[in-house]
């Protein structure tokens, strides 16, 4: 078994992935460095909370490794996943699912609870992220009260106030109107890097989340102000490309020919057997507090 690179926080290797035989992993590789905001785009059923679900995880991938520092996740016990998942990884869902009876704080302390911190410090914490993501004023309101932007921020301050390694987030603005979007992104990518946590995340919108470059204009891409992601990957039918510009449309790359693999350039081979044909595990993502 190889080790992974020293600097990335999240490593992994040649993931294939099927549901109930249907490949929805077709040998992805990807390393995160720590600190690092990655964004995973594709169109839809490409595999993308697939991916999130075997990184995160959620589900364990047919073939392949992945590796959380030095820790060889693919091979854990159920149980040691899921205590590595409410230990050191955060989730945020399409949809914000939280508990309706609890309060905006009393959700967002919940995985603090879970892990152990003392009622006041999990209040303290819950209500500074509350605050943080501008939602403080929700503190006391249960969800039912709140608008579906304020909703998915409590669910927000519920993934970062643990202080997590990494929080993965599967297309945490779908729900949301398009003008909250952006809004919604950039006050998690911003509260993420102000604490060193780091960042996959998931959606189908491109315009939202690759950054506005124009090829050979670094004027263009100056104008065009600070990037959510630090990088993007585009997922294709199980495969990934990656790059920092997005593919215009009608562009489409030949996925066949691509190297590019989204681990930052370190050159790992994706080119693995497509024949998985093992059934699905059945797991689906679930709230991870
Ligand atoms: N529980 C499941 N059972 C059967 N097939 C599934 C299941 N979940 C996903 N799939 C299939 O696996 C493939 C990848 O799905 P996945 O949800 O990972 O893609 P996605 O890129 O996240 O899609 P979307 O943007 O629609 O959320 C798709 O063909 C999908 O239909």
């Amino acid at each position: 078994m190889a080790a992974p690179p020293d600097n990335d926080v999240l490593w992994a290797r040649g993931l294939h992935y099927s549901h109930g035989g249907s490949p929805a992993l077709q040998g992805v590789s990807i390393g995160v460095r720590a600190g690092e905001i990655v964004s995973v785009t594709g169109p839809r059923g490409s595999g993308k909370t697939t991916l999130l679900g075997c990184l995160s995880g959620q589900l364990t991938p047919h073939k392949g490794e992945i590796w959380f520092n030095s820790v060889p996740v693919h091979t854990l016990s159920r149980t040691s996943r899921e205590r590595l998942r409410r230990d050191r990884f955060g989730w945020v869902g399409s949809e914000p699912q939280l508990i309706p009876e609890l309060t905006a704080w009393e959700n967002a302390a919940l995985p603090m609870l879970l892990c152990g911190t003392g009622s006041r410090a999990a209040r303290k914490a819950a209500v500074e992220w509350l605050e943080r993501l501008d939602v403080g004023e929700c503190a006391r309101k249960r969800p039912s009260a709140l608008r579906q932007s304020q909703r998915q921020r409590v669910a927000i301050a519920r993934a970062l106030a643990p202080a997590p390694a990494i929080v993965f987030a599967d297309e945490p603005t779908a729900p949301l109107h398009q003008a909250e979007r952006a809004q919604v992104l950039r006050t998690l990518t911003t509260a993420a890097r102000t604490h060193d946590i780091t960042v996959v995340l998931t959606t189908h919108d491109p315009a939202v989340m690759l950054p506005k470059v124009t090829p050979g204009d670094p004027q263009a891409a100056d104008a065009a102000g600070p990037t959510l992601a630090d990088r993007n990957l585009t997922l294709v039918d199980g495969r990934l490309s990656g790059g920092l510009v997005a593919p215009a449309p009608g562009d489409a790359r030949d996925s066949e020919d691509d190297e590019n693999d989204g681990t930052g350039g370190k050159g790992m081979a994706t080119g693995e057997d497509d024949s998985d044909g093992e059934d699905s595990k059945g797991a689906a993502c679930s709230l991870s507090v």
